[in-house]
């Protein structure tokens, strides 16, 4: 079978090639251009977005080329000989900028920047939207579910429901939003996160009884134990054959791990087994839950129905993004040729901002995230920021302490910072959303942060707006 490494440079949208031969042609290769990546509004009605997919996605372009079995390919979709032969040597030689991996970001502000010759920023355009768009989506939905459960367990349940291989890196982004295992172990072997796994109805089912069904289990997994008990009557049969076992376990000098609610009103069950755990001297057998669960439900079962349970697996909701299903992340080409460059749109929300831009944070008095600021890319972060439409709305942040964010990722083609482990980038995620204030954090209508833009950018952007308006 092909790898996607393989083939990387077919990765991409064909206009984009078709596209970049035109360039060839137009003898515009040695045009220099920058794009942005980012996007207008966040998923799920969150206040932030947790920025990820970033250091995969740094590898894979350095990759991106062209083999002959791809040039063939190519040959065979009419693209034209003078412009594959260009192909065979291709490689990305430009540089990107980007905000670290795990940072949380917020709509309109430039996270990623490209500069190069037209055709490279333009093949890389459709791969740099795939990985960061996904990724940062669940991501979002993970940090989100583990804001709620708090030190409970997470795992990623979502391989059977995800979008085929779309699996192995929403298991990755889980864990970057906080996930703490996934079931799948491909994953698990490529990412180095640890994997973990109860059981299913079907293993339960195989058996003529419940009671041997677990006594098997535990035998022969007797450190790993966590046992179904919803198969046939959570409370009549499931949990007093799981209690039998469990103590049969300590008899062995073994403990019964926790116990998996699966159906039924999950507090209520919940709070009705821990008392009969309790009551068995079973106080330390945990009480594990899964069945379409999301951050909402999760929320409302421990906070508002006191729910007694010590973790959550999450598939469909979680690998999926639901109920959004995509991050709306753009690449808009802000400069080229020296010069700014616009995109004028109907919705002026939707105008894009010009020019080599760099993101810089503001922090308060208690080092919380206070602004963001788009600035020029060589500008002193020390001044005044506007609102990006309501210049009256602007605040002084030349006296608080910043961060720049952008940080350039490739020189000349190649990666320049030192790529960091999944637990790294977890851990760098995690101390970074506690520096988000807390009303930034609410589901329901939370805070908008605030993204405030250096006025020499908006008065380059509106002397290029009156300028396209003088022509109509
Ligand atoms: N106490 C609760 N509060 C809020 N949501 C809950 C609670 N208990 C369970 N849920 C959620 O309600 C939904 C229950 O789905 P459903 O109606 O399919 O019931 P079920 O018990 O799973 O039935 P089935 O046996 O068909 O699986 C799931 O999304 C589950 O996570
Ligand atoms: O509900 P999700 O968040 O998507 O989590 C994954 C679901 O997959 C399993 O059910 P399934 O019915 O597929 O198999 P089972 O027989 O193991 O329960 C598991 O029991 C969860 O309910
Ligand atoms: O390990 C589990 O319990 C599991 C894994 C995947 C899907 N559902 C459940």
């Amino acid at each position: 079978m092909h790898t996607l490494t393989d083939h990387i440079g077919l990765y991409t949208d064909f206009y984009e090639l078709t596209m970049a031969q035109s360039y060839f042609f137009t003898e515009r290769i040695d045009d220099v251009a920058t794009f942005d990546y980012f996007f207008r509004s966040t998923p799920f009605d969150s206040g932030y977005v947790v920025y990820a997919g970033l250091e995969e996605l740094l590898s894979l372009i350095t990759k991106f080329s062209y083999s002959q079995e791809d040039i063939d390919y190519l040959r065979k979709q009419g693209m034209k000989e003078e412009f594959l032969n260009y192909l065979k040597d291709f490689r990305f030689s430009g540089n990107i900028y980007s905000v670290k991996e795990g940072e949380i970001v917020f709509p309109n502000e430039p996270l990623l920047t490209v500069e190069a010759n037209l055709i490279e920023a333009q093949l890389i355009e459709s791969l740099i939207l795939n990985y960061l768009n996904f990724q940062s989506l669940i991501a979002t939905k993970a940090r989100r579910i583990r804001d709620v459960a708090g030190e409970r367990s997470f795992a990623d349940f979502g391989l059977r429901r995800a979008q085929t291989l779309g699996s192995i890196h929403a298991a990755r982004a889980a864990v970057i939003g906080g996930a703490d295992s996934t079931s799948n172990t491909y994953a698990g072997m490529m990412y180095d996160i640890p994997v973990s796994g109860t059981q299913a109805h079907s293993w339960v089912q195989s058996f003529d009884d419940e009671i041997e069904a677990f006594r098997k289990y535990a035998e022969i997994n007797p450190d790993n134990t966590v046992l179904l008990v919803d198969t046939y009557d959570t409370l009549k049969s499931g949990v007093p054959n799981a209690i039998k076992v469990a103590k049969e376990m300590e008899k062995q000098g073994h403990r019964l791990k926790a116990v998996r609610l699966d159906s039924g009103d999950l507090a209520y069950l919940s709070r009705k087994v821990r008392k009969m755990l309790n009551k068995a001297g079973l106080d330390y057998v945990g009480i594990v839950a899964s069945n379409q669960l999301n951050e909402r439900i999760i929320k409302s079962l421990i906070k508002e129905q006191g729910a007694k349970l010590d973790g959550f697996g999450v598939g469909t909701e979680l690998a999926t993004g639901q109920e959004d299903g995509a991050l709306g992340g753009v690449y808009k080409l802000v400069e080229s040729d020296g010069k700014p460059r616009l995109k004028i749109s109907e919705n002026v929300e939707k105008i894009s901002l010009p020019c080599n831009k760099k993101l810089v944070r503001y922090f308060d008095e208690e080092g919380k995230f206070y602004r963001d600021g788009v600035l020029l890319r060589d500008q002193n972060p020390e001044l005044t920021i506007f609102h990006p439409f309501h210049y009256h709305l602007n605040t002084d942040v030349s006296k608080l302490k910043y961060e720049i964010l952008t940080e350039q990722v490739i020189k000349g083609g190649e990666i320049c910072i030192g790529l960091r482990t999944l637990k790294e980038i977890k851990q760098y995620s995690l101390e970074r959303f506690k520096q988000l204030s807390e009303e930034h954090k609410r589901f329901i209508s939370p805070h908008t942060y605030k993204v405030g833009v250096a006025k020499d950018i908006l008065d380059i952007r509106d002397k290029l707006i009156a300028e396209v308006e003088k022509d109509f």
